[in-house]
């Protein structure tokens, strides 16, 4: 027992936390490297964010951890676990969890942009899990790096001490061994009771085909190994352990993950489900009385329907969507069928990058064109009966008549930007219903803004009008904070006098008419001639609130192939084919592909 407790004495987890693109992932592969971990040509590919899409987007989705052995000055041998937290506000609650799993965090900030967004919104996260933070000024190889500024900034609106923050640069290798030493010497060792009964927090899951789900788990008092039962506390499910193993950083078998340890459990486990993230694995026969604290499951806040342009990939769409939910409990999906698009999915995600996420591998590994609707929140709908319903799908909005009223989710928005936008950024959120809460000076020359926005906005081109109205200056992040009555109606489109279910969506009164006008237009521009008129209509109820009309064309390709040339006849046609496939044909109509995204794209 004397081994293990001077084996938990040096170990040290923790977590690198930044805003995006401030060089987390950069400074992870050069402890790696540092450490030798991995060698460089290893190195060559980022290890930390595995999915190709991840690589492509620059973003980190799932967290992964790894297994570091680092001989310090002091001439002792350490244990250093670094998990890998994601990068998105959508992804908030797995990145709480995963610091949950350390005892500290390094805060990672770019020395020539300072403290952004997500910068504030980790920070928060960290100090909620009680971490020590060890601030790291980041790309000090940069011409515009400024690390005093930089430093005084982390105190001022922090207020953490940066007298001892390292001053570093990734990309040149330079700080890395004082950021090892920091981590050595400031991050507490692990807490843990060896000789208490098992408690371990699972901080994520992967599914392998041959192994079941893999739980990743942090080991917080007791031990745990091959052939223990064992317990997850939130779902009562038990299973037996197969395997115990640790990642260095490929995933390798040991005899026992004891306290303080980071590793993986398989215990031949079906369902993703079954292992949520946050929850508390105990022993079986002898479980603890109490569940580690903050365990919430997550819900989704972002609903659309996904239908395959092909009706005949329906059951791989099923497929593809079964797999991709083995590795990402926070995907829902149930089946749905439109009169406009027949047969698909209703999905949740966590958020708008979550579900574009999703749609690109399902349309990239799984090669499934698809139709996309708008994305809606949940709206919680209250009848005259005085039952509440919850309502993701404007085709289930119940007819006026039967509402007493509606509340629709609501968040808390903070924005940082230079003084300079600070008109351009109220006027966007006012445009966007936003309620001013307040604004604060970071330093002379940028604030925060709080707003409260109705997330159904933020949800549509939000972020993106953020972006290009300050040249990409402003960085945001937003939590949840709550339901607000608010005065909103269902909004039809109907096409050639048949109304579309999967044009409908849930608009707030006042913005109706705009909205309904610029949809028709953008569908009229959208919407190919086709051989007869087709008019475009927005209705409220009954009230038809714009309209817009599509003229006949006829278009016959072959016309010009002047008779003769019978395999250049086919190619057109063949072309025209191809031509065709994004569309999808809606009563007699062919609408493309992007009109179901179209009311996506408004600003009003
Ligand atoms: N000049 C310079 N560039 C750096 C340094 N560290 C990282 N970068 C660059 O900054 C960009 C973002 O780095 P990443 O490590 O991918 O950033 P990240 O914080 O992991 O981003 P997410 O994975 O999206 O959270 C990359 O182009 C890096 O090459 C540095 O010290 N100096």
């Amino acid at each position: 027992m004397t081994d293990i407790r001077a084996r938990q004495r040096k170990i040290r987890n923790f977590s690198i936390i930044a805003h995006i693109d401030h060089g987390k992932s950069t400074l992870a592969d050069r402890i790696l490297e540092y450490t030798g971990a991995l060698t460089s040509r290893e190195m060559q590919e980022q290890v930390l964010d595995q999915m190709d899409l991840e690589r492509e987007r620059g973003i980190t989705i799932k967290l992964q951890a790894v297994a570091l052995t680092y001989r310090a000055d002091d001439g002792e041998e350490y244990l250093l676990n670094l998990i890998d937290t994601p990068g998105h506000v959508d992804f908030t609650y797995e990145v709480s969890r995963s610091l949950a799993a350390c005892e500290g965090a390094l805060l990672v900030v770019d020395a020539a942009q300072g403290i952004e967004a997500q910068t504030l919104a980790n920070v928060y996260l960290a100090l909620d899990n009680d971490l020590e933070i060890l601030p790291v000024i980041n790309k000090i190889d940069l011409p515009s790096a400024d690390p005093d500024r930089v430093k005084q900034e982390v105190e001022d609106v922090i207020g953490l001490d940066t007298s001892n923050a390292v001053l570093a640069s990734a990309k040149a290798g330079i700080g890395i061994k004082e950021i090892l030493e920091q981590v050595v010497q400031s991050v507490p060792a692990p807490a843990g009771d060896p000789d208490q009964p098992l408690k371990a927090l699972i901080f994520d899951s992967h599914y392998d085909p041959y192994k079941g789900v893999i739980v990743y788990v942090r080991v917080v008092d007791g031990k745990i190994k091959s052939g223990s039962k064992i317990k997850m506390m939130a779902t009562d499910k038990t299973f037996e352990v197969i395997e115990v193993g640790a990642f260095k950083p490929r995933m390798t078998i040991v005899d026992e993950l004891n306290v303080g340890d980071v590793g993986f459990i398989v215990a031949g486990i079906r369902h993703v489900g079954d292992t949520q993230v946050g929850d508390t694995v105990t022993d079986a026969k002898k479980p603890t009385a109490e569940p580690l604290p903050g365990y919430r499951k997550i819900n989704p806040m972002v609903y659309c329907g996904l239908y395959p342009i092909e009706t005949s990939d329906y059951v791989d769409l099923r497929e593809a969507l079964e797999k991709l939910q083995l590795n990402d409990a926070s995907l829902s999906f149930e089946p749905e069928t439109s009169s406009a698009l027949g047969f698909g999915f209703r999905c949740g995600f966590l958020g708008l990058l979550h579900m574009d996420v999703i749609q690109e591998r399902i349309e990239r590994e799984f090669n499934i064109p698809l139709i996309t609707t708008a994305p809606s929140v949940i709206y919680h709908v209250t009848l005259t009966n005085g039952e509440m319903i919850q309502i993701d799908n404007p085709s289930n909005y119940p007819e006026v008549g039967r509402i007493d009223y509606v509340e629709e989710p609501y968040v808390k928005a903070a924005i940082i930007v230079p003084n300079d936008y600070v008109g351009t950024i109220m006027e966007l959120c006012q445009n966007k219903r936003g309620e001013y809460v307040n604004m604060e000076y970071l330093d002379t020359t940028r604030v925060t803004i709080t707003y409260e926005i109705p997330l159904s906005e933020i949800v549509y081109d939000f972020f993106d009008q953020l972006k290009s109205s300050t040249k990409g200056y402003a960085s945001f992040d937003y939590e949840l904070s709550g339901y607000r009555q608010s005065n909103l109606a269902k909004m039809d489109i109907l096409l050639n006098g048949e109304q579309v279910d999967a044009l409908s969506f849930i608009v707030h009164r006042d913005r109706a008419y705009n909205r309904g006008r610029i949809i028709c237009e953008k569908l009229r521009e959208l919407i190919p001639r086709q051989m007869f008129e087709v008019p475009i209509q927005a209705s409220v109820g009954t009230k038809v609130v714009a309209r817009e009309t599509v003229k006949a064309m006829r278009k016959n390709v072959l016309a010009k192939c002047y008779g003769g040339d019978i395999s250049r006849k086919r190619k057109l046609l063949e072309k025209q084919k191809e031509g065709k496939k994004r569309m999808k044909q809606v009563g007699n109509v062919e609408v493309p592909q992007e009109a179901f995204m179209a009311v996506l794209k408004i600003d009003d």
